[in-house]
């Protein structure tokens, strides 16, 4: 028979937004937290330990209870009960209720409970994916990007990139040259400029660009194609591209990928920032960030359309607890760069970064890449211009990490970081405002559990 312990989760979860982006972050950081950990793989559709009775934790945390094993006889399928419980804990407070035969505790649901959980968990993510990538082994790595998506009919967007197999997260599913660079202009310049340069395109590529949608039909055609697809070369960038493929992708407020431009390469590049099922769509963010009626008034002039993604179509109650949050990022944003703060009282400075933090995982769960590397290097230039060497490269080593995962490693932003991952003083402000936090680059503290680490990295 032999001991068990685990917990349950008291009430199960709800198929509601704001559980389900509980669990996302749940798993985001329970994957993050076991990269590296033999013991740890990622499946299709669950993650498993391979320790004890192998305990599996269900990606989709609806109909979740329980997460156990036989402890006696394998000391270490303890260590990940009880920091899978502590992660769980963090997350989700009373509902997780911890338990351990060897003290007489017992679960909270029955066995058929969860016998009937663990067929809805396991079998049925099994049977969903295997119909999609062929078989269980899903998250291939050896297909060509082609065979990542197809394009499809999606219900009130025109056509769209619909993923065709499991694709992990930091995967690089499309890179691109343009078709056409271009300008923005006056629509009628536009239209000549893209007349003439559509004269020294091959005829496939004519018919590539003819065939893109257009929301802005009228006497300036081409000029309307251009404003319906085409995306900045770079941030803030007053050229932007037309892409063959990319092109195709649909918007969403809640997206799944991130877009960016290398400048070095001059290809657009699209990664998954998330890990997403066969199935499901492909999505990029062609907004900036900001409440709903923000979003909406930048979409409908700009690119002609109302957004019916997932986060725009939700109850209003809602989306207003989006709403509030996204407000809450663009505040903190605003004092994270604040240069003023940053130079007088640094503390105030890392505190808003670390709030950002927080209120970004709750608002996207911790997928949202495409703003993560950018909070890091914040932090790192806080920590560096007040000669905080230590600190610094430990900001750095995440923002290059999160880099990587959402732009590659070819990435003009990305070869930066990572020099300056390795050589924090050599930023141009090293010790710029002050060297009251003077530190060396190796003297982080070793052996500190994460909780205490964190606590040492945001100076509490
Ligand atoms: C760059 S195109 C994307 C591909 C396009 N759906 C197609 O059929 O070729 C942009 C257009 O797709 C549609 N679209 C993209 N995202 C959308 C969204 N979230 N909600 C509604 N329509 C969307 C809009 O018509 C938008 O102008």
């Amino acid at each position: 028979m032999g001991i068990h312990e685990g917990f349950d989760m008291v009430p199960r979860l709800t198929g509601g937004t704001e559980d389900v982006r509980k669990w996302t972050r749940f798993i985001d950081i329970i994957q993050k937290y076991y990269q590296d950990d033999d013991r740890f793989k990622l499946c299709n559709g669950y993650i498993e330990f391979t320790s004890g009775e192998h305990p599996m934790l269900p990606l989709d945390g609806n109909n979740f209870v329980r997460f156990s094993s036989k402890v006696c006889g394998d000391g270490s399928v303890c260590g990940y009960i009880r920091s899978v419980r502590q992660i769980a804990e963090s997350i989700f407070g009373f509902r997780i209720r911890p338990w351990t035969e060897s003290a007489d505790q017992y679960g909270f649901y029955d066995l058929r409970d969860v016998h009937d959980s663990y067929r809805y968990s396991f079998e049925n993510t099994a049977m969903t994916a295997s119909r999609f990538a062929g078989d269980s082994s899903d998250y291939p790595s050896n297909l060509d990007t082609d065979n990542l998506f197809e394009a499809l009919e999606i219900p009130s967007k025109g056509r769209g990139l619909v993923a065709r197999c499991n694709i992990r997260s930091g995967t690089r599913i499309l890179c691109e040259k343009p078709l056409l660079i271009i300008r923005n202009t006056s629509p009628e310049l536009l239209h000549r400029d893209v007349a003439s340069k559509l004269k020294s395109l091959s005829k496939e590529e004519q018919r590539q660009f003819l065939s893109l949608h257009n929301n802005f039909p009228g006497r300036h055609a081409f000029a309307g194609i251009v404003k319906t697809n085409a995306l900045p070369c770079g941030p803030g960038a007053i050229i932007g591209g037309i892409f063959p493929k990319i092109c195709r992708i649909n918007h969403s407020c809640f997206s799944n990928c991130h877009n960016s431009w290398n400048d070095e390469t001059q290809q657009e590049t699209i990664h998954a920032i998330k890990d997403i099922l066969a199935g499901e769509e492909i999505t990029i963010s062609y907004d900036h960030s900001g409440p709903a009626s923000v979003r909406q008034a930048h979409l409908q002039p700009n690119f002609g359309f109302n957004c019916q993604c997932e986060l725009c179509t939700l109850p209003p109650e809602e989306l207003q607890a989006s709403d509030n949050r996204r407000g809450l990022i663009q505040q903190l944003d605003e004092q994270v760069g604040d240069a003023f703060t940053m130079s007088t009282e640094p503390l105030v400075s890392l505190q808003a970064c670390q709030a950002l933090l927080g209120v970004l995982i709750d608002e996207y769960g911790s997928h949202d890449m495409a703003l993560i590397p950018r909070l890091y290097y914040d932090a790192f230039q806080i920590a560096i211009t007040h000669g905080d060497q230590a600190r610094a490269k430990v900001f750095a080593e995440r923002s290059y990490k999160a880099r990587v995962a959402c732009e590659g490693e070819d990435s003009p932003a990305t070869k930066k970081v990572k020099g300056l991952m390795q050589n924090p003083a050599s930023h141009s402000s090293f010790a710029l405002c002050s060297k009251m936090w003077k530190t060396s680059k190796t003297s982080q503290p070793k052996n500190l559990g994460i909780n205490e680490f964190e606590k040492w990295l945001w100076r509490h």
